[in-house]
């Protein structure tokens, strides 16, 4: 299994590192293939399985990415507007990325590059204000339909905070890697990973966040390149990766995107403006200026085209900023406006005369291009597809090892975050002595009655809160990287849901006992060691109800700030019909439900229950009020009621809201449209004016592109000979 491994690093890696890599450890292979061997027959994997693993082995070891090539024609997006009208962001764009190249989307702030890029890696959400129309090929098959294997790496990187690099990127392929690798395959395969992307001094660093020091930024990205990439991607998709980091920094990136790019990778960035080391990199060059395109060929030959135009970059000038400055609109001035705007047009009508131009001998190259490849170059590469698309669709972890990994994660994140436990361990702390200093060893006087009552709600209050803020502070942005984890199939909402909680709830418990602990002594409740263990018990349900409306405030808001907006109202209802401040007695019938479905209610009764009955108060001062604990129930219409009862009724409220959390997480799995098709006649063909230098693996890329319906009849010729 370790030539997986090999397979991959070797595809990873730069060819001065992948090569001697592959050849130094193929003894190493041996051992680990026959070790694999040896797993599999007790593991029972059937043989059609094992072959077609063997099969994927040798397609990876040989160095081999399945070459893709995206072409987009006439890309258009509109955006629906309040008035009814549509704006365009995309006009009429077009343009190709090549297997073996790198290609940079650049253009002033706003000019459409991240629309683009989205659109590209068909990430528009379905449903939204936006429409998408022209053209998407991968390898001539519509995109949606092609089945290649693709990553896109979004601007925000995501972790969870409290992994090391190494524990990440391992989670990443235990959860997503074909689960007949071994797991000594899995470790070097991560190993490797992490070499490509230069982490390997930050491997055991942990991610870190606000709270916690850790990786730097572009470390952070290389990590989220890391993640994106376990599975081998063809195309790789990345957002503004540069966006936020030094110049250092930023080019460490790039350059982990050029050497991907330069294995055979297919590479499209989006960039706002680069250093000219970093502009240097780009194989293609893709320019948008208000969501039009200016230019989309070699970079190499993008000045050339632009000062046949008239238009000079000077010498020792960074060609990003001379070309950002020549498409940029100006609007320090109306003339400058005016200006900068008839240059820009100028620039935009040129390059569609050059696409319309080119359209007629790119349809004739492509013809050639089509009959000059052998058969073998053909067959070679149906067969690299089929056992890569095979193999992407053997068996990933199942449900059981989903919830034992994610559990492990769960855990790991939980205990080790000590800044979040620590002021979470000091907020219930400071809470227990102001209240044990507010109601200290409270007496048996009427008045303690009152003191007593108020006590129980603050608790309960206080305990609902603390869960509840907490949950809410953290959960939206963990929601985010599970739809990310989902959206690459990683795993299913309730292996999560069940590890998560599973993980998180023991740990939780342990504050409202601290709260709980401190506070029923000091203020001299109801003196008895069963009913301190009810206490405590009563605490730690609510603590845990409130957790659960945390998840599901946390799984509908858009985001944390959101979150922390709905959640306290939610829990203001819960404490307005919380039985202290109004009798359920006295409850319209049309709200009667809401002191029943109140998290605050059940655990203020209970807790009540729990404290009044048994104890006697003196009389006040007229020898009356209420003698008895039994009276005070009566009084606060608690007296037929029973703790095992409210405790049904508690976890009855829990499980809704697990329920309902669940539900919108699985109802909020991500849909993304797809290009329709445009309505108006062809008017362009996609592909660069200028011709791009041919990288090593181009004549693949090309066989591939102009063979869909071919391939499908040369595969299975070529896998029988494979398997021959
Ligand atoms: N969902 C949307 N709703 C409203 N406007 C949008 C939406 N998506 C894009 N736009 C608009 O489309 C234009 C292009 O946006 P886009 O984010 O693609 O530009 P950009 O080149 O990536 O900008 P930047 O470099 O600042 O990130 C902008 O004017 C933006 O406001």
């Amino acid at each position: 299994m370790l030539g997986f491994l090999l397979g991959t690093a070797a595809i990873c890696a730069p060819p001065q590192i992948g090569i001697p890599l592959g050849l130094g450890l193929a003894g190493v292979r041996a051992i680990a293939g026959r070790r694999r061997n040896a797993r599999q027959s007790k593991l029972h994997t059937s043989d059609s399985e094992q072959k077609l693993e063997a099969k994927f082995e040798k397609v990876l070891a040989n160095d081999v990415v399945e070459p893709v090539e995206l072409l987009w024609t006439n890309l258009t997006c509109d955006l629906k507007v309040k008035d009814g009208s549509t704006k365009q962001i995309l006009k009429g764009v077009s343009g190709v990325a090549r297997p073996g190249r790198l290609v940079g989307l650049m253009g002033p702030s706003g000019s459409g590059k991240t629309s683009l890029l989205t659109a590209l890696a068909g990430r528009v959400p379905a449903g939204s204000k936006l429409s998408l129309t022209g053209s998407l090929l991968v390898n001539g098959s519509p995109a949606d339909e092609a089945g290649h294997r693709q990553a896109f790496v979004q601007q925000e990187d995501l972790f969870y905070s409290m992994l090391s690099v190494q524990e990440t990127l391992k989670m990443a392929a235990d959860l997503r890697l074909p689960q007949q690798m071994s797991a000594e395959a899995r470790e070097a395969y991560v190993k490797q990973l992490v070499g490509v992307l230069g982490l390997a001094k930050a491997i055991e660093t942990c991610v870190g966040d606000e709270k916690t020091r850790g990786l730097s930024g572009g470390e952070k990205k290389r990590l989220s390149i890391g993640c994106e990439l376990v599975g081998s991607p063809s195309l790789i998709f990345c957002d503004e990766p540069t966006t936020g980091l030094d110049s250092f920094q930023a080019e460490k990136v790039m350059s982990t995107l050029k050497s991907l790019a330069a294995s055979g990778h297919t590479v499209v960035a989006s960039i706002h403006q680069p250093r000219s080391s970093i502009f240097a990199m780009f194989d293609d060059l893709v320019l948008l200026s208000e969501g039009q395109p200016v230019y989309s060929g070699p970079a190499d030959q993008a000045l050339a085209h632009f000062e046949a135009l008239g238009h000079h970059c000077p010498e020792h000038y960074n060609p990003a900023e001379f070309l950002a400055d020549l498409i940029s609109l100006d609007f320090a001035s109306p003339e400058a406006e005016a200006d900068s705007r008839a240059r820009l047009n100028k620039l935009v009508a040129a390059w569609r005369a050059k696409e319309a131009t080119a359209a007629a001998t790119a349809a004739t190259a492509k013809k050639a291009a089509g009959s000059s490849s052998s058969s073998k170059d053909m067959a070679r590469a149906a067969s690299t597809d089929l056992v890569m698309r095979r193999a992407a669709e053997l068996p990933r972890a199942g449900p059981l090892r989903q919830l034992r990994l994610l559990l492990v994660r769960s855990w790991r994140q939980v205990v080790r975050d000590r800044a979040t436990n620590f002021s979470r361990a000091m907020s219930n702390l400071s809470s227990a002595i102001v209240f044990g200093a507010i109601f200290f060893r409270m007496r048996t006087g009427q008045s303690s009655i009152q003191d007593r009552m108020g006590l129980l709600q603050v608790a309960s209050i206080n305990t609902a809160m603390a869960s509840l803020v907490k949950t809410l502070n953290i959960f939206p942005r963990e929601r985010t990287i599970v739809a990310r984890e989902r959206a690459r199939g990683a795993y299913g909402i309730l292996p999560y849901l069940s590890a998560k909680l599973a993980a998180e709830l023991p740990v939780g418990a342990l504050f409202p006992l601290l709260f709980g602990a401190i506070v029923y002594p000091v203020c001299g409740l109801h003196p008895s060691l069963p009913r301190f263990a009810k206490f405590l018990g009563i605490l730690t349900l609510e603590s845990f109800t409130s957790q659960a409306l945390g998840l599901a405030v946390g799984a509908v808001a858009p985001s944390t700030e959101a979150a922390m907006a709905i959640g306290p109202a939610v829990m203001l209802v819960w404490i307005v019909f919380g039985g202290y401040y109004v009798n359920a007695d006295n409850v319209p019938t049309l709200f009667k439900w809401l002191p029943r479905a109140s998290l605050i209610k059940q655990a203020f009764e209970a807790l009540c229950v729990n404290e009044f009955p048994g104890l006697t108060f003196e009389a006040d001062a007229n020898g009356g009020g209420m003698r008895t604990g039994e009276q005070v129930l009566s009084w606060l219409s608690f007296d037929k009621s029973t703790i095992p009862a409210r405790a049904a009724s508690q976890a009855r409220i829990l499980l809704f809201y697990y329920w309902a959390t669940f539900c919108i997480l699985r109802a909020s799995a991500p849909r993304y449209q797809t290009v329709r098709p445009d309505a108006s006649p062809a008017t362009s063909v996609p592909t660069p004016a200028a011709e791009p230098a041919k990288s090593a693996i181009a004549p693949a890329a090309t066989a591939a592109m102009a063979m869909p319906a071919a391939a499908k009849e040369a595969a299975p010729a070529a896998v029988k000979s494979a398997a021959a």
